[in-house]
């Protein structure tokens, strides 16, 4: 059984990063700059701000956080999108998920220009991943991608991908990838019946559900691909995927590992679209 290692490919990718923006800056071009807007003062969103921070840092991106108190409102948020949307030196905009309650979800992400939508969660963008056109793609699902692409899957025909969960941010958009690189997908969920002998058909099986270490090795085929999208946060501290790891690892051809397996690439993605959404800015001279 092998371990897809996301520090380690993450490292990678992020290196060939580095390599692009140094370029970039040696011409005496401006860097790409990734802007994250953080409302509230939620401990684990704090966490991943401050991952997203350092990544920059790590390839040579400048990054720009706006910190938020939760009781701005609906309006105040949107004015500070608008003013990310607007200012030049910007490429990226991330507004950091879940919001707080009196916040809607949708209407802030709507006002993100699909330019520098590095999250891939505008509609715009949406669509264009549905319509199988260029856009920017969700991070997480494109990190799954490259995973998959890095033991040698990159045309998926003839085999059966089960991704179980259906969410806007992970199950959908990674269905579609999947789907595009001619893999027979099943999209499973809350509501599915027979869940374990559905996965148990997959070649390749994800789990993007969040509840800790429900896919057992009854859910798994003897040699299947099997990642775990899910981060859990357990009582102890301690971070904890969808799959019960040691139940799996025996049973599976590859196995990507939580902490160390999709998170890492998840950053890694993100640094990604913001130099994609740089070139776009760049070439069209704006
Ligand atoms: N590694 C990374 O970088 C990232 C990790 N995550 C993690 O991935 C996990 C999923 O995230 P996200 O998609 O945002 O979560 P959501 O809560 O939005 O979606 C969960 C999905 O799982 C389905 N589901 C829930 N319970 C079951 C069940 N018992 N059996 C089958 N399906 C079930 C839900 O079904 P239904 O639609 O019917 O409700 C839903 O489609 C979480 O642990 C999250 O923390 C998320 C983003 C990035
Ligand atoms: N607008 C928005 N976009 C997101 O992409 C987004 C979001 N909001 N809200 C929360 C989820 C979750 N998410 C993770 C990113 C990195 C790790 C990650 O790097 N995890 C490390 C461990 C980090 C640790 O130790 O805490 C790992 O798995 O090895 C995890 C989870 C992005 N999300």
């Amino acid at each position: 059984m092998k371990i897809i290692d996301g520090k380690e490919l993450s490292a990678k990718i992020r290196q060939t990063i580095k390599q692009e923006v140094q370029e970039i800056k040696e011409h005496g071009n401006r860097s790409p700059l990734l802007s994250v807007i953080l409302v509230g003062d939620n401990p684990a969103s704090q966490s991943y701000v401050r991952g997203k921070e350092n990544a920059c840092l790590s390839v040579g991106m400048e990054n720009r956080t706006i910190r938020l108190d939760a009781n701005i409102s609906q309006a105040e948020l949107i004015q500070v999108v608008r003013q990310q949307n607007e200012d030049p030196d910007v490429d990226g905009i991330l507004v950091q998920l879940p919001l707080p309650d009196h916040f809607e979800t949708n209407p802030v992400l709507d006002q993100i220009s699909p330019d520098k939508d590095v999250d891939g969660l505008h509609p715009v963008n949406a669509g264009l991943l549905l319509a199988g056109r260029d856009g920017l793609l969700p991070c997480t699902p494109n990190g799954v991608m490259e995973m998959l692409k890095s033991i040698g899957l990159e045309d998926l025909s003839g085999l059966n991908a089960v991704v179980v969960g259906r969410s806007n941010l992970v199950g959908k958009p990674l269905s579609l990838l999947l789907q595009q690189k001619n893999a027979t997908v099943t999209m499973a969920h809350s509501r599915t019946k027979d869940l374990a002998q559905i996965c148990s058909k997959a070649d390749i099986l994800i789990a993007a559900v969040g509840r800790p270490k429900m896919i057992t090795s009854e859910y798994v085929k003897a040699g299947a691909v099997v990642i775990d999208v899910g981060i859990n946060r357990m009582e102890n501290g301690k971070l904890c995927g969808d799959v019960d790891f040691e139940d799996v690892k025996d049973k599976a051809s590859a196995i990507t590992p939580v902490p160390g397996g999709v998170g890492p690439m998840t950053v890694c993605m993100l640094l990604m679209n913001t130099l994609k959404a740089y070139k776009e800015h760049e070439s069209y001279g704006r």
